[in-house]
């Protein structure tokens, strides 16, 4: 059975979601930041400041290739569906879900979170450009899932249930 990639902006709830969605799927979970953070050694903060952004995507790009391309769940950092080839490798291999968010819901959620490099909440402008410029990024993708003010719970048993509906090819056969 093909993966499922989570992809959307920070703080969408693809990590959140992810895990939820495993154990409604009954199937791995992993997590693109978190295999860079194993793999390489560091936080993701500090990859940023220390090496540069353009480094943390070549590992990002180099990571998704490494990951399994069946039975899992992949929840995926917010910057990995910019990447044209990130984005093809993930359609041709799995199905693609892009849980959408308003960015204002995705302000009052990460109001206390100081994790993510590039997320600021004193630079609303900034934010509401990247946010919009990756919208387009998210859209090429199997499923746009609206979490709305849908719960964390709620969001994975609907989606596990379409998934099991089979209206995307899913059989949940665990070849
Ligand atoms: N559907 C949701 N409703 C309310 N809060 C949520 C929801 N999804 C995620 N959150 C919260 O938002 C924050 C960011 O979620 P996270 O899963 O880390 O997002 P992402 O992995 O997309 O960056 C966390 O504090 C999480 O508990
Ligand atoms: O949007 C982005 O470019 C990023 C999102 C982060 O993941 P989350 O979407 O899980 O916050 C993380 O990969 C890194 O900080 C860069």
């Amino acid at each position: 059975m093909k993966p499922i990639y989570l992809t959307g902006f920070m703080g969408s709830g693809k990590t959140t979601v992810g895990s939820l969605l495993g154990e409604e799927l009954d199937l791995p979970v992993i997590d693109t930041d978190h295999v860079i953070e194993e793999t390489y050694g560091k936080r993701v903060a500090e990859i940023f400041a220390e090496d540069g952004e353009a480094v943390f995507r070549r590992y990002e790009a180099a990571i998704l290739a490494e990951l399994p391309t069946k039975n899992a769940v992949i929840t995926t950092g917010g910057g990995l569906a910019v990447s044209a080839d990130n984005r093809k490798f993930m359609l041709d291999h799995g199905f693609v879900i892009f849980l959408s968010c308003s960015l204002e819901t995705i302000f009052e959620r990460l109001k206390e979170d100081t994790s993510r490099p590039l997320f600021n909440q004193e630079k609303k402008k900034d934010m509401q450009k990247l946010y919009e410029s990756r919208l387009p990024f998210y859209r090429d993708c199997h499923w746009v899932f609206e979490t709305g003010e849908c719960h964390p719970e709620e969001a994975a048993k609907r989606i596990a249930a379409r998934l099991k509906r089979s209206e995307l090819g899913y059989t949940g056969d665990k070849r």
